[in-house]
């Protein structure tokens, strides 16, 4: 186990985000099968309030398996999975999914796109703050059709964070857009977590991504975590820097340690 200091940057706030501490998400000896072949092994994992963890590990360990039994989608075989000691199938309104797909409504502008992530009734102004953090709001009126990838998946976004979420799970939000677009994403990801303080859990095949916004990478192997990371963050990531190559660099010896 590691920790990078990195230094301080000054974030904009964005309006639509109370500060609100987070939830604790909580796994106690989770296993999860499928036909016999067990793919989780016995897991335990406690994601704190406010602290963004990421999941890194070889294609078909079980990534996608530990988000959505997280996320409250499906149930472990074995062991518990809780969100404030709430099991997670009820976490309801506390809990946000962000997919690789921006799974907008084709039909529906981009600010009733947004309105969809709102449980308790229309709320125009958390609809135009929330796009307005993602830098959207001259977009509002239009359909998902005349926007680029990368302003779709910013839609998605803000339905997700129109509600003030407590805990944001992340399904490779981030994995069909162009680099630089990643990047400004990643950016944008980190400014609205730093403000916010939900929790964030993040499955991801890039390793650079989860060390620029994580405060702990877990690397998943057959069965169960193989190795973390915590990175101490109380600023910018400076990318390409020497402290952060090697923490990428021990990252992906454990993951093809496995
Ligand atoms: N609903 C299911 N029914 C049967 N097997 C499943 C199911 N979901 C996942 N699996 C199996 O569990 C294993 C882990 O799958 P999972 O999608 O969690 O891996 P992953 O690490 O997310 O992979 P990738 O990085 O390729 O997305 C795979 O062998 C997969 O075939």
């Amino acid at each position: 186990m590691q920790a990078v200091n990195i230094l301080p940057r000054d974030i904009p706030v964005p309006p639509m985000l109370r500060e609100n501490t987070g939830v604790t998400v909580r796994l106690a000896n989770v296993s999860r099968s499928f036909d016999g072949n067990r793919v989780l092994n016995n897991l335990d994992l406690e994601v704190r309030p406010g602290e963004f963890v990421s999941i890194v590990g070889k294609s078909g360990c079980g990534k996608s398996t530990l988000l959505r039994l997280i996320a409250g989608l499906d149930r472990p075989t074995t062991g518990s999975v809780t969100v404030d000691g709430v099991p997670a199938e009820r976490a309801g309104d506390r809990l946000r999914i962000m997919f690789q797909e921006p799974r907008l409504l084709p039909w529906a502008s981009v600010a009733d796109n947004v309105a969809v992530g709102l449980r308790e009734g229309p709320d125009p102004t958390a609809v135009e703050c929330a796009l307005a953090s993602v830098q959207l709001s001259d977009k509002a009126g239009d359909w998902p059709a005349q926007l680029s990838g990368g302003q779709r998946q910013r839609v998605a976004l803000a339905r997700a964070l129109v509600s003030n979420p407590k805990l944001l799970v992340l399904d490779e939000p981030l994995g069909a857009l162009d680099a630089l677009t990643r990047l400004t994403m990643q950016n944008l990801i980190r400014d609205m977590h730093a403000k916010a303080g939900f929790t964030a859990v993040l499955v991801t095949h890039d390793v650079a991504e989860a060390v620029a916004l994580s405060d702990r990478v877990i690397v998943l192997g057959q069965g169960g975590i193989l190795h973390r990371v915590d990175i101490l963050r109380v600023g910018p990531v400076r990318r390409g820097s020497a402290e952060i190559a090697a923490i990428e660099a021990e990252i992906v010896d454990a993951i093809f340690a496995a």
